[in-house]
């Protein structure tokens, strides 16, 4: 893993932003669970909200791993800032960029180059959360239009986005042929939003459901051929999932350094804790485990960003993007536990950062696909086409 200049200058400039602008506002943010929209315009100014967007529509068109070292950045002081990076990638930029019809991108794509602007993707339903195909939401074709009825769950910036990618059934039955994408304009007749969830972490990042009454949609926003929505799901999720692994990397990275000045500082017996060999090993496990999703992460973004000669290497691709997101958020998880263990009863405690850490590390385990998935997709590979070219 080897960043070039304007990559470290890039990563020290995010990180100087952090300290300015995340890092004063994270503990209240989780405490009030307020979703802290100021930012919005911060990433905006900043050209990270919309990092992702290419430049002949009026962005950055930054890499894969530059949008990593944002997330990681960003996530060493707070995931739910960290999430507000790059927002509107999985749920706009990708479906459109590579499943839309050059009419939609010149339409749509600028937008989010213009103004701050907030976009969600609405894959989840009350009873298919990793069955997509089991979801029930239906569209369905009236002349110009479909008129799509149904319900999300979970809508990750559902109740504040100005468009929502929204995934139907456009035919019958359960199954993966029948599922198309529509681009929906959130201001829509019959676009409703649920209460906000309540979340063990993740405070300030507003998650919902969605209700969809007899929501009129033209046909001009499917995104993609009709039934094509399945394929189109999985592929944008394939192609987001390193950054999960990134915000994972930057939220552990974040916690050993809260537990590292914390070893050196507190004294017990006699001595600082950092001076007990058994404390060392725990902090060098920590460390070992830090890097080596690091090195995964970025090394899975470096294959994106070359491009893929054919399906077969982006199929992959994607088992190794399930590898980095499964592997970086399993070791947050057990990284940022070990980080409250380091602070003992103190870490158990609202007054430090790493119980807050801790929490905000096991929904990586759980969304954009469950690390039960993401083992399924790697067995899937290997055991198919294998994971070598
Ligand atoms: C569990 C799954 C991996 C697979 O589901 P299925 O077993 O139901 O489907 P398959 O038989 O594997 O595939 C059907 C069909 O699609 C093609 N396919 C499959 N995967 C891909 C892919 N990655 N790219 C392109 N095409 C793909 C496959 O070849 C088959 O085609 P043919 O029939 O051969 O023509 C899957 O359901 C899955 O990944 N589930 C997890 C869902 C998930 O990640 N959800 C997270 C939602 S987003 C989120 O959490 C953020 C919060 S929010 O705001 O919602």
């Amino acid at each position: 893993m080897k960043f070039t200049e304007e990559q470290v200058a890039f990563r020290d400039a995010v990180r100087r932003m952090v300290q300015k602008e995340v890092a004063p506002i994270a503990d209240e943010v989780d405490r009030n669970d307020r979703f802290p929209k100021e930012l919005v315009q911060v990433y905006f100014d900043m050209g990270i909200l919309q990092m992702r967007l290419p430049e002949e529509y009026g962005g950055a068109g930054a890499s894969l791993t530059d949008a990593c070292i944002a997330f990681e950045e960003v996530a060493k002081v707070s995931e739910t800032a960290a999430l507000m990076v790059a927002q509107g990638t999985i749920s706009f930029i990708l479906p459109l960029l590579h499943f839309g019809t050059e009419e939609q991108k010149r339409t749509y794509l600028p937008k989010m180059g213009e103004k701050p602007m907030l976009t969600a993707i609405a894959i989840t339903e009350p009873q298919a959360g990793s069955d997509v195909g089991g979801m029930k939401t239906r569209a369905v074709r009236d002349g110009d239009d479909y008129v799509i009825n149904g319900q999300k769950c979970y809508i990750t910036f559902g109740a504040v986005a100005d468009y929502v990618t929204v995934f139907a059934k456009t035919g019958e039955g359960r199954g993966t042929h029948n599922i198309s994408a529509f681009l929906v304009d959130t201001r829509t007749p019959g676009f409703e939003i649920g209460k906000l969830d309540r979340k063990m972490g993740l405070n300030g990042i507003p998650d919902s459901p969605l209700y969809f009454d007899n929501m009129r949609v033209p046909a001009a926003n499917r995104i993609g051929a009709e039934g094509d929505g399945f394929k189109i799901c999985m592929r944008c999720l394939d192609m987001n999932r390193p950054t999960i692994g990134a915000v994972a990397v930057g939220l552990a990275q974040g916690a050993l350094d809260l537990a590292v000045d914390y070893a050196k500082g507190r004294e017990a017996f006699g001595k600082t804790i950092a001076d007990f060999q058994g404390m060392q090993f725990m902090l060098a496990d920590m460390a070992m485990q830090v890097e080596a999703a690091r090195c995964l992460v970025y090394e899975v973004a470096r294959v994106a960003d070359e491009g893929f000669a054919d399906d077969a290497a982006f199929h992959r691709f994607a088992a190794r993007a399930s590898m980095a997101k499964c592997y970086a958020s399993d070791m947050a998880m057990k990284v940022t536990t070990d980080a409250v263990q380091v602070f003992g009863g103190a870490g158990f405690m609202k007054d430090f950062p790493v119980e807050r850490f801790m929490r905000d590390a096991k929904i990586n385990q759980i969304f954009e696909g469950t690390n039960q998935i993401h083992r399924l997709i790697i067995a899937r590979q290997l055991l198919g086409d294998g994971l070598a070219a």
